[in-house]
C-alpha cells in the first residue's frame, strides 16, 4: 500500500543545506499500522509530509496504492490526496465555515466519493450525532478531532496519515480519540502511518519504526 525506498530530503538553511532524511525506507501493508516515533526534529513530519505529496523528494521514490509520487504534477499528487489519502493533523484544521456534517463529507464530496451511509456510520461511531449542526467554534478539541477523522476516512482512502493526532488533547480524550480511529481505519481496511510521541500510543500500532537523525534507528 506504501514503499518508500531510499528517500532523502535536505532543507537549505543559513548554514547551508541540511540533510533531514537519509535514505529512509519503510513499506506499509493494506490494513498495516505504522507509529513513527523519534526525537523531535528527527524528520518524522517530513516525512508524512513527503509521502502525502506536500512536498517532493530529493531522491529515492514514494508509491502510494500503487502510483509512484515522483511521476505525478501538483495536480496529480493533489489528486491522488484527495481520492486516497486521508490526513489528520494535530491542529484538526478543520474548516470553521462548515457545520460538523458539511466537515465530515467536505473531501469525499470534492472526490466524487461521497457515501450517505458511510458518513452516517462514520458520525455515530465517533459520537457526533448529536453536534452535526454545530460548527468547529462550538466543539470541545477531542469533539474536533473526532471530526477530522471522520473527514479523513470519508472518501475510503487507502492510506491514513496522522501526524501527532493527540498532540492537543489531554491523556484520557486522546487514548480515547485514538481507540475509535484505530477501530474505524481497521472497518475501512486503511492502512495506517502515525507519528507520534507516545510510546503508550505507538504501542498499539502492528509495528513501530523509530526515527535517528533522519535515518531508520536499527
Ligand atoms: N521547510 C523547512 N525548511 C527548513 N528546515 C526544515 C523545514 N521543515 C523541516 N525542517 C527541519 O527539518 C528537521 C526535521 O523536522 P521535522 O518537523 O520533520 O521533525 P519531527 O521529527 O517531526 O519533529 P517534531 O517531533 O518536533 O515535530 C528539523 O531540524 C527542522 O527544523
Amino acid at each position: 500500500m506504501l514503499h518508500v525506498d531510499q528517500v532523502c530530503k535536505s532543507y537549505p538553511t543559513a548554514e547551508g543545506l541540511v540533510a533531514v532524511l537519509s535514505g529512509v525506507s519503510l513499506d506499509l501493508g493494506p490494513g498495516e499500522s505504522l507509529a513513527l516515533t523519534g526525537e523531535s526534529g528527527s524528520g518524522k513530519s517530513t516525512l508524512l509530509h513527503l509521502v502525502a505529496g506536500l512536498d517532493a523528494v530529493d531522491s529515492g521514490t514514494i508509491t502510494v496504492a500503487g502510483t509512484a509520487l515522483g511521476g505525478l504534477d501538483d495536480a496529480g499528487r493533489a489528486a491522488l490526496r484527495r481520492d486516497r489519502i486521508g490526513l489528520v493533523f494535530q491542529q484538526f484544521n478543520l474548516i470553521p465555515s462548515l457545520n460538523v456534517a458539511a466537515n465530515l463529507s467536505f473531501q469525499a464530496r470534492l472526490a466524487g466519493r461521497h457515501d450517505r451511509i458511510w458518513a452516517a456510520h462514520l458520525t455515530e461511531a465517533l459520537g457526533l450525532t448529536a453536534l452535526v449542526h454545530r460548527y468547529p467554534e462550538q466543539l470541545s478539541g477531542g469533539q474536533q478531532q473526532r471530526v477530522a477523522i471522520g473527514r479523513a476516512l470519508a472518501a475510503r482512502p487507502a492510506l491514513i496519515l496522522a501526524d501527532e493526532p493527540t498532540g492537543n488533547l489531554d491523556e484520557a480524550t486522546g487514548d480515547a480519540v485514538i481507540g475509535l480511529m484505530l477501530g474505524l481505519v481497521a472497518e475501512a481496511g486503511a492502512s495506517l502511518l502515525m507519528v507520534t510521541h507516545s510510546e503508550r500510543l505507538a504501542a498499539r500500532l502492528d509495528r513501530r519504526l523509530h526515527l535517528r537523525a533522519g535515518k531508520v534507528a536499527p
